[in-house]
């Protein structure tokens, strides 16, 4: 496979990058190299091309203005001249757009083989695949690495840092328009980040976590000459370190991290603070952003007299940063990233795997790492006491610092591009081949509607068992409706080696989406969310709920257009209460209430039974011909619904036993085995002729 990757900004070569120099030279291109890098270690990928920019520039390298680098034997960097051969920040790239998309045409033109499919890191790349697409058929993918709409909410002003974001945004539009495939970070970046995005859907985008080299880090050395970059600046190098390592942008905050040492003596006894932003020569030549940035954290340390105490060093190469990462871990220090926002962020992947405990913004990826990790403590990153309370609180903690730092090896074994690229290399291949006709278009003869926890998902070699049965069961529509969101299930089916759904029933039957042609994504039913919005005032019920019913949301993960999630901590009337408080209103809404703890609140006509019924008429299959599994409390109104239901031996609230139930099978095997025993059992009795007993 030949994989073409666009990305146009910042000063892209293939070693020694030097991260920081402007404010886009950073997170993507080391991105974007070590997935090269590991794509090259995939057999089916035999190819590559990463295509950037040409340009000079006085101060950095000449390097940039070669039309062609050479990485190894299969990927190179080509570098396309466009309008102006000057250094363009990436708010100024569209000004060679059409450039850029005539280049790269002409470029695929020379090639003695046509890419297979590209790959767009960034906006601005994001809209030139879209057009080079549009005229050679060529499909692509993209990745955001950051988005404006998240910058603008960000930073909820005007300021030099949102100018020209509507403009972003709007490329990102034809970005995504256009993508075969979507490939997000984390889950946050799936769900929240791109959620505002009119053409946001949900089902084109894949969560694959990126990697780092993170080898490198967890067998992290001190180095003498890296020490003695940081040891001149401090009196005391015994001290811990409070680290941070950062383009020194405006988004990333670090002018909140010295405000918050300096104004603590409490931190500033317990450990000294040591910035690597970027790398400098003269500050004179520096693009404005950075060269503000620079001058504003310096004027803190002198306005809080930090000499002595917070080591800045001007230069470093970026085979030091490992060694940087050792010297706060041999000193019991913490990583901090103050970011008002972080799409993603590789630095707290690094830290992890190097055993450094974290204090992370709770905005953006870091929720994903911290909750996978369990390294660290997320922060508000605009309140300065709770960054100084959390850094405290684990210096203060010998055990709870020890905790965090052997935690952040999970880190290893989950961020891996290796896993990542053969997931991505699965999508590719769906993106670029043709496969199996969707659902919609097959002979069906059987749709199989399960549940996932509880049901599919308990017992590892269960799920072994129906991957294996379901492997040969060419004639049934394999479904699932889930209480989880779409990337939820994605994420936990994938986790545990489930076979990948036709047909997703998501957010307690709110959303559906069918695996399309190529396989690679799933396009949203939208036909079901004309259906079920009729009546539903999402704004009026989450304020009345908010006003009077006294219930904590869940986290804005779980928040869905159709879908309001809250804790009721065993408040067993609470459904009750919320009915009828909407009601009052002249509000009809479904409230389901599952394992006393958790209360969703969905338009009226959402439900899983409604959205398996649904799904069956726009199969135009008959109701013998659907089976549902379930086990538990949000299962109940999707089993009472239908005539075949399979409750399987393991099930919770009361389910074997109920009267409006008693038409269900209920199957002596756990979890996957008791579905796959369930179908065989209406199979049978199909066989024989027999009357299903009717549902009530
Ligand atoms: O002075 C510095 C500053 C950074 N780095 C390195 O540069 C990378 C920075 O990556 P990241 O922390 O992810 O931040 P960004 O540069 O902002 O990268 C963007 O792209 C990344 C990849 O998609 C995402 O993880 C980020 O959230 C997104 O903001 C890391 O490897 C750092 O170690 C240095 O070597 N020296
Ligand atoms: O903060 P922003 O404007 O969203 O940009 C993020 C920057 O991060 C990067 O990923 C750094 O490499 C660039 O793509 C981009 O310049």
């Amino acid at each position: 496979m030949f994989v073409l990757h666009i990305a146009l900004q910042g000063c892209l070569r293939a070693t020694d990058v030097e991260y920081g120099i402007t404010a886009d030279t950073g997170g993507h291109i080391r991105y974007l190299l070590d997935l090269v890098a590991a794509s090259g270690r995939n057999p089916a990928i035999d190819r590559m091309e990463i295509v950037t920019r040409a340009f000079r520039h006085a101060v950095y390298a000449e390097c940039y203005a070669e039309p062609v680098e050479t990485i190894d034997g299969t990927t190179r960097i080509v570098r396309l001249p466009t309008a102006s051969d000057a250094y363009l920040v990436k708010e100024d790239l569209w000004t060679e757009h059409d450039s850029l998309v005539e280049a790269l045409v002409a470029h695929i033109g020379t090639l003695d083989q046509a890419p297979d499919v590209m790959h767009a890191h960034y906006a601005d790349a994001g809209l030139i695949a879209a057009r080079v697409s549009a005229r050679t058929g060529i499909p692509y993918v993209f990745t955001a690495h950051s988005l404006g709409r998240v910058k603008l909410a960000a930073f909820d002003r005007d300021c030099a840092e949102t100018a020209g974001l509507d403009r972003r945004i709007a490329i990102e539009e034809e970005a995504i328009a256009g993508a075969a495939a979507i490939i997000a970070s984390s889950r946050d970046e799936a769900e929240v980040q791109y959620a505002d995005y009119a053409n946001y859907d949900p089902g084109r985008i894949r969560v694959f976590s990126p990697g780092s080299d993170l080898k490198q880090f967890a067998n992290c050395h001190t180095d003498t000459r890296v020490d003695a970059l940081i040891d001149r600046f401090l009196d005391d190098t015994s001290k811990p370190v409070i680290l941070a390592i950062a383009r020194p942008v405006t988004k990333k905050n670090l002018a909140a991290l010295v405000h918050a040492y300096g104004s603590s003596p409490a931190l500033q006894a317990a450990a000294n603070l040591v910035i690597l932003a970027g790398t400098r020569d003269d500050s004179a030549t520096l693009e404005p952003e950075i060269r503000d940035n620079i001058a504003e954290l310096l004027q803190l340390i002198d306005r809080y007299d930090l000499y002595g105490k917070v080591a800045y060093p001007k230069q470093h190469r970026p085979d030091d940063i490992a060694a940087v990462y050792a010297y706060a871990r041999t000193r019991r220090g913490i990583f901090v990233n103050p970011a008002l926002n972080e799409p993603f962020g590789l630095t707290l992947l690094e830290a992890a795997a190097s055993g450094l405990p974290v204090v992370a913004t709770d905005s953006g990826g870091p929720n994903d790492i911290v909750e996978t990790c369990g390294n660290g403590i997320l922060v508000d990153p605009r309140s300065s006491t709770a960054i100084t309370d959390a850094i405290l609180k684990i210096l203060d903690d010998p055990a709870l610092w020890s905790r965090y730092s052997a935690a952040g090896s999970v880190a290893i074994r989950a961020y891996d591009w290796d896993r990542h690229v053969q997931l991505y290399v699965g999508l590719l291949e769906e993106v670029i081949g043709a496969s199996a006709p969707p659902v919609a278009e097959r002979d069906t003869a059987l749709l199989l509607v399960s549940d996932i926890d509880g049901t599919l998902i308990g017992c590892a070699q269960g799920v072994g068992d129906f991957a294996a049965w379901h492997e040969a069961q060419t004639d049934v529509a394999f479904a699932i409706a889930t209480g989880r969101s779409f990337h939820s299930a994605m994420a936990v089916l994938g986790q545990h080696d489930a076979p990948r759904p036709e047909i997703l029933i998501t957010s307690v039957g709110s959303e559906i989406y069918y695996r399309t042609v190529r396989g690679a994504v799933y396009d949203r039913d939208t036909e079901w969310d004309g259906i079920i919005a009729a009546g539903w005032d999402r704004e009026a019920v989450a304020a009345l709920i908010g006003q009077y019913a006294g219930l904590t949301p869940q986290s804005p993960l779980e928040q869905r257009r159709f879908k309001l999630s809250y804790f009721a901590d065993g408040d067993m009337a609470a459904a009750e209460r919320v009915r009828a408080l909407l009601a009052e209103h002249g509000h009809s809404c479904s409230i389901i209430q599952s394992h006393g703890r958790y209360l969703d609140v969905l338009p009226h006509a959402a439900s899983k039974g409604t959205a398996v019924e649904h799904v069956r008429r726009r199969l135009g299959l008959e109701p013998r011909q659907v089976i549902v599994a379930g086990d538990s409390g949000n299962d109940i109104e999707m089993l009472r619904s239908s005539s075949h239901a399979i409750i399987v031996a393991n099930y919770s609230d009361g389910l074997g036993t109920r009267a409006d139930l008693a038409h269900g099978y209920v199957a002596v095997g756990h979890h996957a085995r008791g579905v796959i025993e369930g179908v065989a059992y209406f199979r049978a009795a199909a066989a024989h002729g027999e009357r299903i007993k009717q549902a009530s």
